[in-house]
């Protein structure tokens, strides 16, 4: 060995020595704060019994201290990764949490990845220092330090740089190649530039982030929320963040890389699951669940309501009081008028509707009594009559019910009669054959946005309810009031030198304490409530959503305070988004800023070219984005006269280049149905990919619709040509089939290839 190469290894030991030391003391700093924060949990717990308003305080304190530790505990695995040297002579390790020095005037040992001191470890370059000398990257495992890379930001260190001007090279790339575990990772520790800015973006307004595949756009927008967590906590933790991904696989994958980052306060849900109480299981064509998502369908649905909202065609006879009263046409059209007047929704028009028709019949009997003879107080009566008698009543549902989104669209989509009339305008007939379906069909995703409107048309006419809840608060009033002079007793708190409890906390507020379920954070309260409005809102792979999806999202966010990430190139949903300006004009007019991701962390150069050629065939302007790395591993072809024969085959082959590695097959819809199942079987470690917790099997079946977004160390596309002609967002769906390989790209096919793919 030569003597500079032992000087060099004996500095690079003394460093790693040094920089054990410091995390070691970082470690038994987090310790202590685990330790303290079990001991105050335990404390908490123990204290039983006391007041109601120290109950609720308690349960208060009991969430404090569980989501400290989940915090604490979560930052474990790799909590200090770098550090920053600065021209000041000053040092800052930077880490997933901020620890702090209470012996030393809370001097920082662990600056926040979120922290604004922080941000030059993203952002600084040999061209625009800001003060840094020198970047760190610290590898690191199970509180190891194993190695560490420095980049020395010097003007000549800048004229070295690469083409993509890529921080922390080295740890970046060791962290491209690992092997895919079937789970997202958190990419804390190195945060490109083009990414940090976004991830800092203020938090007003409609953001996009367009970016092709690879690109980040998913670990960007869940860093996102970390940092806006971090830095408007005041403002977020009490309305929530919603994170919108599109199916549970996907929540699935990225479910672990909040938690790392140690936050647990985000709801992550498909738009599919925003409405309390619908699981939405059921399945139907692309076509049908293109219908269902047009913006059309608002005033299809805002016509289904009117239709619900009847007149007789001459008049209705009903008995009451063992003689004949009629509910005429000219009543029912003038009360229907009226009612719909107020613009009310449907159910809160309803009291309306009813309170004229009562009037009218109450007038009817009173003519067959003598009108002259009665005054206001029987009239009031027979009102009254009226409104018991549950064969009025009955007749008068059947004009207007009350009636709930599920009643509404189930009658909707299982009577041709009543879709018919809804959509005269604007669908035609083979459209409404494909909507329709048997009553009781299980809900599907695309009916969750027209629940929700309907919710709206609807309203809920919920006086019974308000009247039942002002009852059990009037009760839980008298409770507290009885409370509190029972404290009042007390003879140590009688005591004249200290406060009396009623001077700090008067009956109605402790009632009120009761009430709140101190024990939910804002989203699993957002979980339970379809009116619940989120502090920002994130959508990933937001080019797949309807016209209808962003309606229900807006409703969720009227501060428009989104992040959108997506690729318009990548859109398989038939109703999904040809450029974001569509989207959002009908929201924000032009009042939205977009961002763009250049460099593809994802797929290697080889198969990039290939997947590029394929985009240059679709209708779009945007550019494949340049990958950072190349594999070494050429994307191969290979045709095949029978799949369900010697697929297997291939598949066993390839399993064995990626070792622990994850393999995908992805296959167009109607092979993935017929072929799926043989294949399973003929593959023990294989699933058919349709479950979330499927991606940690080895080898997974998948269609285009379920991989997306995914990624897998290898990656077969059988019949690329049937994946392009199943669908009219076919080419789509090949570019981002191709997309999804870490390292090596496999096609197998019966017949031609598309033309764009002949080069491999
Ligand atoms: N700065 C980074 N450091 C380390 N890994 C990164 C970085 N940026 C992205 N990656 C990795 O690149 C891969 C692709 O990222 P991601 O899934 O977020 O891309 P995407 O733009 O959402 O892709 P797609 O549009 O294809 O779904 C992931 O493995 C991610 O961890």
């Amino acid at each position: 060995m030569s003597n500079a190469r032992a000087d060099r290894d004996a500095v690079r030991a003394q460093e790693i020595a040094a920089e054990q030391q410091y995390l070691t003391m970082l470690y038994a700093k987090l310790d202590a704060l685990r330790e303290e924060t079990t001991q105050r949990l335990r404390n908490t717990l123990r204290d039983s019994g006391g007041p109601p308003q120290a109950r609720t305080e308690r349960d208060i304190s009991t969430r404090m201290y569980t989501d400290r530790l989940a915090q604490l505990s979560a930052v474990e695995h790799g909590m200090c990764f770098g550090r920053l040297d600065l021209d000041s002579g000053e040092t800052f390790h930077i880490g997933r949490l901020g620890l702090f020095d209470e012996d030393n005037e809370y001097e920082p040992l662990l600056v926040d990845w979120r922290a604004p001191a922080a941000r030059p470890f993203y952002l600084a370059t040999a061209a625009a220092r800001d003060g840094v000398r020198r970047r760190r990257h610290l590898r690191t495992s199970q509180r190891r330090v194993l190695d560490y890379e420095d980049e020395v930001l010097d003007l000549d260190a800048a004229e070295q740089g690469s083409d993509l001007g890529l921080a922390g090279e080295a740890t970046l790339l060791a962290r491209l190649d690992a092997r895919r575990t079937g789970q997202m990772q958190d990419i804390v520790a190195t945060i490109q530039r083009e990414q940090d800015r976004i991830i800092r973006a203020g938090m007003n307004g409609v953001l996009v982030v367009q970016g092709g595949p690879g690109t980040g756009k998913t670990a960007v927008a869940l860093h996102r929320a970390a940092y806006l967590l971090y830095t408007f906590r005041e403002q977020l933790s009490k309305r929530g963040v919603l994170v919108v991904g599109p199916n549970p696989t996907f929540l699935r994958y990225i479910g672990q890389v909040l938690p790392s980052l140690g936050e647990t306060g985000v709801l992550l849900s498909t738009v599919g699951d925003l409405y309390p109480g619908i699981t939405a299981t059921g399945e139907e064509s692309a076509r049908a669940a293109e219908i269902k998502g047009r913006a059309a369908m608002v005033d299809v649905l805002h016509t289904a309501v009117r239709d619900r909202q009847q007149v007789p065609k001459d008049y209705v006879e009903v008995t009451f009081d063992r003689e004949a009263l009629r509910i005429q046409r000219r009543d029912a059209l003038h009360a229907r008028t009226r009612a719909r007047r107020t613009r009310r929704p449907h159910n809160l028009a309803r009291r309306v509707f009813r309170d004229e028709m009562f009037s009218a019949l109450t007038l009817q009997v009173a003519d067959r009594l003598g009108r002259d003879l009665l005054d206001r107080r029987d009239l009031d009566d027979i009102n009254r009559e009226l409104r018991a008698d549950q064969v009025v009543t009955k007749a008068l549902d059947e004009l207007w019910p009350e009636l709930t989104p599920q009643e509404l669209l189930d009658d909707l989509l299982s009577s041709p009669q009543r879709l018919e009339s809804a959509s005269r305008r604007h669908l035609n007939d083979a459209e409404r054959t494909e909507l329709l379906r048997p009553p009781g069909a299980p809900w599907t995703p695309a009916d969750v946005p027209l629940l929700d409107e309907l919710a709206e048309l609807l309203g809920e006419d919920d006086a019974q309810q308000r009247a039942e809840r002002a009852r059990q608060e009037r009760e839980e009033l008298a409770y507290a009031q009885g409370v509190l002079h029972i404290m009042e007793q007390d003879e140590e708190i009688a005591d004249e030198e200290r406060l009396r409890v009623s001077d700090v906390l008067d009956a109605e507020l402790l009632a009120e304490r009761f009430r709140a379920r101190s024990d939910l954070t804002a989203a699993e309260r957002a979980a339970e409530d379809r009116t619940w409005t989120f502090g920002h809102v994130i959508v990933d792979e937001a080019q797949e959503l309807s016209a209808m999806a962003w309606r229900v999202l807006m409703r969720r966010c009227p501060s428009r305070s989104m992040t959108l990430v997506g690729d318009v190139a990548q859109t398989g949903a038939l109703g999904g988004a040809r450029t974001w300006h569509e989207v959002l004009h009908p929201y924000v007019q032009d009042r939205w800023k977009l961002a763009e991701l250049t460099v593809n962390y994802r797929t290697p150069a080889e198969i990039m070219a290939v997947a590029a050629n394929v985009l240059s065939d679709m209708d779009t302007d945007l550019e494949a984005p340049s990958s950072v790395r190349t594999s070494g591993h050429r994307p191969w072809a290979r045709r095949v006269d029978d799949l369900a024969a010697e697929l297997p085959a291939l598949v066993e082959a390839e399993l064995r280049e990626v070792e622990d590695g994850r393999l995908a097959v992805l296959l167009p819809p109607r092979l993935w149905a017929d072929l799926g199942p043989g294949l399973v079987a003929a593959l023990p470690q294989a699933v058919l990919g349709d479950r979330p917790d499927d991606l940690e099997s080895p080898v997974v079946l998948l269609t285009v619709e379920q991989a997306k977004g995914l990624e897998f160390d290898s990656v077969l596309v059988v019949e690329p040509a049937a994946i392009v002609t199943e669908s009219e967002k076919g080419r789509n769906d090949l570019y981002v089939a191709l997309t999804r390989a870490t390292q090596r790209l496999g096609v197998v096919h019966t017949g031609e290839l598309p033309a764009s793919l002949r080069g491999i």
